[in-house]
């Protein structure tokens, strides 16, 4: 049980390095809040982050919890605390149709076979797409490929959801539907993004710089910060500044 004093994600001193390369390091972020933006350039290890906070990679060094739960260690207990949506459905998709695909996590966190069954059901029913259950998701669009994955997440009922650009390669209505879906859950959002407007109105805003936390506010001032220096690099004609 995580104790009063801790915070729903707590991350201490995390340090995460592959193929001899340092990614992440000295990262601390301790929120509550319910709605969390995180910034950065490319290549300043935001995926590397999202997928530490929702423990699919251990780290080197320092401690990830998420409602008191080592996520890396604790992969069962883990699916009931974080999901996460990536920004290409395929890298998510495994199953060939909606209904195994959305089956998948219920059946990793040891529901019986009748209670898959429900949960599958019941997040279908939830968005109106109960008649995509036997469909063949290499048919689907890119956005209602995003949408499995968000409804193969969200039956989990996890505490937190990280975003990481999920809306990349989406068209405006869509972007704007599943937009008003997410903004309307009841959890805690992580939303990795490049772009400063989808994050202002949020609690708090993260600006991940080279695999460090350079910035940690209020959106407005560290918004403010990280769009003056993303156009200074992007005036300057040096690419060897490129992250990566
Ligand atoms: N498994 C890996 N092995 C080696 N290098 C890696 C690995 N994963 C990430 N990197 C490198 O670490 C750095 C951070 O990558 P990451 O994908 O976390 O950045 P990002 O901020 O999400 O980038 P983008 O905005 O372009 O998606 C990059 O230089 C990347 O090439």
């Amino acid at each position: 049980m995580p104790s009063v004093t801790s915070p729903l994600i707590d991350l201490h001193d995390v340090a995460y390095a592959a193929e001899g390369k340092q990614i992440l390091s000295g990262v601390t972020i301790r929120a509550d809040e319910r709605r969390i933006g995180i910034v950065g350039r490319n290549g300043s290890g935001k995926t590397s982050l999202a997928r530490v906070m929702a423990g699919l990679i251990p780290t080197d060094q320092g401690r990830v919890r998420i409602d008191g739960v080592e996520v890396a260690q604790d992969r069962r207990a883990a699916l009931r605390r974080v999901g996460i949506l990536f920004q290409n459905p395929d890298h998510q998709i495994i199953f060939p149709t909606v209904e195994e695909e959305i089956a998948f996590g219920l059946t990793q966190m040891g529901l019986s076979k009748s209670d898959v069954k429900r949960g599958v059901h019941n997040v279908l029913r939830r968005f109106d797409k109960l008649h995509w259950a036997p469909a063949a998701i290499h048919q689907l669009s890119q956005g209602q490929r995003q949408l499995v994955c968000l409804m193969s997440v969200l039956c989990m009922v996890p505490k937190v959801i990280i975003l990481d650009e999920p809306f990349a390669g989406l068209d405006i209505p869509t972007t704007r539907q599943l937009e008003r879906v997410l903004a309307s859950l009841d959890l805690t959002i992580v939303h990795i993004t490049h772009a400063p407007d989808a994050v202002r109105a949020y609690d708090r805003v993260l600006w991940i710089d080279q695999g460090r936390v350079l910035q940690d506010g209020a959106p407005l001032p560290v918004l403010a910060a990280f769009s003056r220096r993303m156009m200074e690099i992007g005036d300057s004609d040096d690419l060897s500044d490129l992250a990566g």
